[in-house]
């Protein structure tokens, strides 16, 4: 059966059960103009959007499941949402779908994103259905909270501050190399490519350490980390060997005879943070949280990255995915 078969509300009939994680926070959800929410005294709100586009985002059957996508789709919001430091709420999203999508393919799209809400304790109150010729167009925003002036911005870098990143760089764009050359094995990068963590509980301990600047690493880490230094004009350096990668990563570069720091600079989708703190604050931080990792440091300047190799120093130009 296709969605065409079912009809708008066919449709919406079949995926609005378990959309509410938090009923206490919804007074109206999937089913009438508008969604109905409570927000928490004191606190501000944030909000954040993001689409994703068969072709561009995802291959079906070749880099994506139905499910993944819908994961996808939400966890890339939920790291914007990490990225500021913020906890997820309440989600909306708009689905253009191609008519002979199936029921069957349209529940996995849903149970995907369900399966990511219910982890966070994020609603799914509302949303827009229209139909697509060609391609599946996703796009999700979701709402978040924060303390009154904790936002973490990209503007905030201080001088004398430490860059650390979460985790490793590059498993996401190696993954999607794996798929895309139908290679067998790796299933840990394929993973990391599909199913991406938003590192919500980083984000909050961030806020809570005096962090003082962050960005999600969802266009490669040169790109990324020029924004921290054009927003917050100073310069960063960063250590080129310093910078993490798994055993994974490793083992497929050397297989695949690729460049791991291509991936880390260029690759994107990690979903990984990088931010700047005090160098106190983040052995703090390192106590409660172990896989964070200094790669650089914040200087004087006019807002440009340097990478610095051995003895040699040379602009990181902001060289990342772009849809341009
Ligand atoms: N089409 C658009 N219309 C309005 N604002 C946009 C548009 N695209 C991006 N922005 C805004 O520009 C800023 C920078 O976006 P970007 O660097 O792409 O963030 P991210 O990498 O987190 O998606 C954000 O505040 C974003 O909301
Ligand atoms: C089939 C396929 N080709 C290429 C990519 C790689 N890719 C697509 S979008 C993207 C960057 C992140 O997407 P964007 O929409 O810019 O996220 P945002 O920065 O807005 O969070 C990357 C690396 C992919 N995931 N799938
Ligand atoms: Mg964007």
């Amino acid at each position: 059966m296709n969605i065409s078969d079912i009809g708008e509300f066919g449709f919406i009939r079949a995926i609005q059960d378990h959309t509410i994680v938090t009923p206490e926070t919804v007074t109206v959800g999937i089913g009438d103009d508008g969604a109905v929410y409570k927000t928490t005294p004191g606190m501000e709100q944030v909000v954040v959007i993001d689409t994703m586009i068969e072709g561009n985002h995802f291959i079906i059957g070749k880099t994506a499941t139905w499910h993944a996508v819908g994961y996808k789709a939400v966890a890339s919001n939920l790291s914007d949402i990490a990225a500021m430091g913020a906890t997820a709420t309440q989600l909306v999203l708009s689905t253009a779908l191609i008519p002979s999508m199936t029921v069957a393919d349209v529940k996995e799209l849903y149970r995907g994103m369900k399966d990511i809400c219910q982890v966070y304790g994020v609603n799914m109150v509302g949303g827009d259905t229209v139909t697509a010729r060609e391609s599946t167009v996703i796009t999700v925003t979701v709402l978040g909270e924060i303390e009154k002036d904790k936002a973490l911005l990209r503007s905030g870098a201080n001088v004398g501050d430490v860059v650390a990143i979460s985790h490793t760089l590059g498993n996401s764009c190696a993954g999607l190399d794996v798929l895309l050359q139908q290679e067998r094995g790796y299933e840990e990068l394929v993973k990391h490519h599909q199913y991406p963590q938003p590192q919500l509980a980083l984000g909050r301990l961030l806020v809570s350490m005096n962090c003082h600047c962050a960005n999600d690493i969802s266009d490669g880490l040169a790109s990324e980390a020029n924004e921290i230094a054009k927003a917050s004009g100073v310069n960063l350096i960063l250590d080129k060997d310093k910078i993490p990668f798994s055993p994974a990563l490793e083992q497929w570069c050397a297989y695949a005879k690729k460049d791991r720091y291509r991936y880390a600079f260029g690759g994107g989708e990690d979903y990984e943070l990088v931010f700047t703190m005090a160098k106190d604050d983040f052995y703090r931080l390192k106590k409660q949280y172990d896989d964070v990792t200094i790669i650089g440091s914040v200087h004087p300047g006019t807002g440009m990255v340097l990478l610095r190799d051995g003895d040699k120093e040379s602009p990181l130009q902001p060289q990342g995915w772009t849809h341009f």
